[in-house]
């Protein structure tokens, strides 16, 4: 029998996305933009406390294209706790301005693929992975990915050597990356509509198209990923939520 990867799971983690109705937005007073506007900061400085005691963390963005207008990345020890904040964003007198085009579950994952350490020091690397702070880099690329099935070419049947020889390589590829691009590797299999999704943030937007298009060479992505869909957008800070919002 093959035998499956053992995984360090962390904090559950919810993609939202959802685009603005401007016609709706245009038609309120700018008095009443001002308040929903502040509402809405309100609702994000609560979750900043949540990262300032480290029970969770978020990254909200600007996407780029028409697969929505305004990204959040969640991330949050509970899966429950992701609902809680999802009803608590979906109460927002502002959200009903906002429309839900797409969202993505998953957790993040660490496979144990180059040996799984008890020495403390890689503990305490595993943790900081498991439990991060996301990054305020400037730029965010998100993607989900299956690994094939597919007669010859399926990643599920092959040994856990073959497997964690070609998880090695993919590992060299990414480390040529360090310093340009942090990622974040979430697992959704059981929870979403695909296996694995790829979080990956840098400030030079450049570095997303470079490290994929380096990878797809790379046997593990070109004979066993599926790549669906890919989203891109552009850190959303706080203070900008304003001038996002303002006409
Ligand atoms: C900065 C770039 C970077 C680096 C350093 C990196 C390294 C590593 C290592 C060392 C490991 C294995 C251990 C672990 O940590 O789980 C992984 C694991 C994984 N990766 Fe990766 N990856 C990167 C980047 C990176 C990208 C860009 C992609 C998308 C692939 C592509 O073609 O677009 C990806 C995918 C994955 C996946 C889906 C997994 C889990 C596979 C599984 O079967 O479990 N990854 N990855």
């Amino acid at each position: 029998m093959v035998e499956a990867v053992k995984t360090h799971d962390g904090w559950y983690c919810l993609h939202d996305f959802r685009t603005i109705n401007w016609a709706k937005w245009r038609i309120l007073s700018s008095e009443k933009r001002s308040q929903l506007t502040n509402d809405f900061i309100n609702f994000i400085t609560s979750l900043e406390n949540v990262s300032a005691e480290n029970n969770g963390s978020h990254y909200f963005f600007d996407v780029t294209g028409h697969k929505a207008d305004l990204g959040l990345m969640l991330l949050r020890p509970e899966l429950s706790d992701l609902n809680n904040v999802e009803n608590q964003f979906n109460k927002l007198e502002i959200a009903d301005y906002f429309v839900r085009t797409h969202s993505y579950i998953s957790v993040i994952e660490l496979s144990t693929y180059s040996g799984d350490s008890s020495n403390p020091k890689v503990m305490k690397h595993i943790q900081n992975r498991l439990y991060p702070q996301l990054p305020k880099n400037k730029y965010v690329c998100f993607y989900p990915m299956n690994k094939k099935r597919d007669g010859d070419d399926n990643w599920f049947r092959l040994s856990m050597e073959e497997r964690q020889k070609l998880m090695y390589d993919h590992g060299m590829i990414g480390r040529q990356y360090a310093g340009q691009i942090r990622q974040f590797i979430t697992g959704s299999i059981g929870f979403d509509d695909h296996e694995w999704g790829v979080t990956l943030f840098s400030n030079d937007a450049l570095q997303f198209k470079k490290i994929v298009y380096e990878m797809r060479f790379d046997e593990a992505s070109s004979r066993y990923g599926d790549f669906p869909y890919f989203m891109v957008g552009v850190h959303l800070p706080k203070e900008n939520i304003p001038t996002f919002l303002s006409l």
